[in-house]
């Protein structure tokens, strides 16, 4: 089986190119053994690209478990890079996630792809702390001197409490520096903290426009542990928010056969 290792912003992924069907959507096992860090390829997640009629491509997202999920950011940008590299598109495309259709465009100089994020209506508070969804479920909490903080522990008391045991959560931790911010993340499914979660950091910019107010059109610089990424949006008021771009590096590191020549 032929596989592409991506990376945005040091998130990490296994792409597969399926359009003939050969992967197996239901083998769970055999996609935690290829994100296996010491008995497979090692990866945060992996993607399957599909054919789907009136889109360019489908984007079939799992988790490192195994498991699929909801829509990845820093996955999505990934796989436009990769349906590049295919020659299924040029610069811009329109794709199929499990959240909806998403639009991209790629700046091919810098490995630089911006990819549009669903629509956001609602934000909620849990104590002093944001949630919302992104594509996927979120939870932001400001913190200071994120640099010290053990981020395993503290997101795992979040993503397994009483009120998220269940579905899960991701959980990001954020301090404002200079221009912008500084994000940590435990995800979910990963079950440890990543390098980066695009719709992580997508979660932070908003929840930090709708706390203090900021209406209006932003580009929000974030650095995450892996690199530097970016948010534009558009803020209505009342928890609305729209045209919102997840922007960021998306690189292909290297490609191989799993296992050997089969
Ligand atoms: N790394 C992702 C988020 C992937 C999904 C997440 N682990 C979940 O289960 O919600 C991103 O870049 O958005």
């Amino acid at each position: 089986m032929k596989f592409f290792k991506y990376q945005g912003a040091g998130n990490d992924f296994v792409l597969i190119d399926n359009r003939d069907q050969q992967f197996d959507t239901k083998d769970t096992a055999l996609v935690a053994q290829l994100c296996d860090r010491r008995f497979g390829i090692g990866a945060d997640g992996l993607m399957l690209l599909q054919q789907r009629a009136g889109y360019d491509f489908e984007m079939v997202y799992y988790n490192a478990d195994g498991n699929p999920s909801s829509m990845c950011g820093n996955g999505g940008r990934c796989i436009v890079s990769f349906a590049k590299h295919l020659g299924i598109i040029e610069k811009s495309t329109r794709f199929l996630a499990v959240d909806g259709e998403h639009e991209a465009t790629i700046n091919d100089t810098a490995d630089w792809v911006s990819l549009k994020i669903i629509d956001v209506e609602h934000i909620e508070k849990d104590g002093d702390d944001f949630v919302l969804n992104t594509g996927s479920p979120h939870y932001v909490k400001e913190v200071v001197d994120l640099k010290n903080l053990d981020v395993f522990a503290a997101g795992r008391t979040i993503r397994y409490n009483a009120t998220y045991k269940q579905a899960g959560i991701n959980v990001n931790f954020v301090e404002a520096v200079n221009d912008g911010y500084q994000v940590r993340t435990y995800e979910r499914g990963v079950e440890d903290e990543t390098l980066a979660c695009g719709t992580g950091v997508t979660a932070v910019a908003l929840a930090m426009a709708w706390h203090h107010n900021r209406l209006g059109t932003y580009s929000t610089p974030i650095k995450a542990m892996g690199g530097d990424l970016n948010i534009r949006f558009t803020y209505l008021g009342n928890g609305v928010f729209k045209d919102i771009y997840l922007e960021g590096p998306a690189k292909l590191v290297f490609e191989g056969l799993y296992p050997g020549n089969s």
